[in-house]
């Protein structure tokens, strides 16, 4: 038997990135897994490079390239590689397929916390939670004027989501009690359960005509790369909040600048920017109509924990032969 087929029962984990939560390392351990930690942070290519040789499996905690390069320098007795992500447009998917190495990644788990995020940002973007912030900094509260910082409620409104997945449907499952009028998506086929939000599956240049909020919630791919861009935000409302929790690439962010900046929309919420981390002197951190946070989606002890716990498993079940919790492909 050649050294790469051989059955053990002891195996190697590389876990790309410490602080990974406690209890899906001693899930590893539990089961036998050596763990080695690339220790810096962020850490860098040629620490990972130089760990990964020789491992079982690898534990990728966040989004940071995965491709050829990381696979070559583990070497072929590599069986399993689970993301500690729902997104996965960071890694080369067509590279993991061609060399059948199982490729796990944890959405489902994500979908509660990306939706609390969500409706956070459409409240700071619809209320103006930045710019009134900034004005109280330079002493210019203006609350005895009547007009002051008038903002777009979340009740009576349409809201469209652009991806309705499981964070889309998180956000409309929570939506049910804010008194909305409507619930519009735009997806390339309908969903069956579309009922339970009432939800109303459009095409999505009605989605843009009609929506009061546009949420987008869905992966990065080619054909959603950059969908939002001055054409699109051209056929919104005036008065749109749009809101981005998925990925930065599928918006240009260069025409959402000029469409926030010229009031062509009202404002924008954004989790997520092109690029990551979003410089501190760029533009749209200089506008008083567009909340930016820095990708905190997951961000809190209990979803990054249920999100670990699922990555080892899927590396967990690899190992053993079964399929992955959650594949990617
Ligand atoms: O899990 C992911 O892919 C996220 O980006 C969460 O915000």
């Amino acid at each position: 038997m050649s050294s790469c087929s051989a059955a053990r029962q002891a195996f190697k984990v590389l876990i790309s990135h410490p602080n990974v939560p406690a209890p899906a390392l001693d899930l590893l351990r539990s089961r036998g897994g050596e763990l080695i930690f690339c220790e810096c942070v962020p850490p860098s290519r040629s620490e990972i490079i130089s760990k990964v040789a020789g491992v079982d499996a690898i534990f990728w905690a966040r989004y940071q390239p995965l491709n050829a390069e990381i696979l070559d320098a583990a070497g072929c007795q590599l069986r399993a590689v689970s993301t500690m992500s729902a997104g996965i447009d960071y890694v080369d998917v067509p590279e993991f397929k061609r060399r059948n190495i199982p490729l796990g990644h944890t959405p489902d788990v994500v979908r509660n916390s990306v939706a609390e995020l969500a409706i956070g940002l459409m409240i700071a973007a619809g209320r103006n939670f930045h710019d009134g912030r900034c004005k109280i900094g330079r002493s210019q509260w203006r609350i005895e004027e009547v007009d002051w910082l008038m903002g777009q409620e979340i009740r009576d409104s349409v809201v469209g989501f652009f991806g309705f997945g499981g964070i889309g449907q998180a956000i409309a499952k929570r939506l049910q009690s804010w008194d909305v009028a409507k619930i519009l998506y735009t997806t390339r086929t309908r969903k069956p359960n579309e009922a339970d939000y009432k939800a109303e599956h459009v095409p999505f240049e009605r989605l843009l005509k009609e929506s009061d909020f546009v949420v987008v919630a869905s992966p990065l791919t080619e054909e959603t790369r950059e969908k939002f861009n001055s054409q699109a935000f051209g056929q919104m409302k005036s008065s749109a909040v749009f809101v981005n929790v998925a990925r930065g690439g599928i918006v240009k962010q260069s025409d959402l600048h000029d469409a926030l900046k010229s009031g062509r929309i009202f404002a924008a919420g954004l989790d997520v920017t092109t690029p990551e981390p979003l410089p501190a002197d760029d533009p749209l951190l200089k506008l008083p109509n567009c909340v930016v946070l820095p990708h905190l989606g997951t961000q809190s002890w209990k979803t990054t924990t249920e999100m670990g716990m699922l990555a080892a498993n899927n590396i967990l079940n690899a190992l053993e032969g079964k399929p992955m919790i959650k594949s990617a492909y």
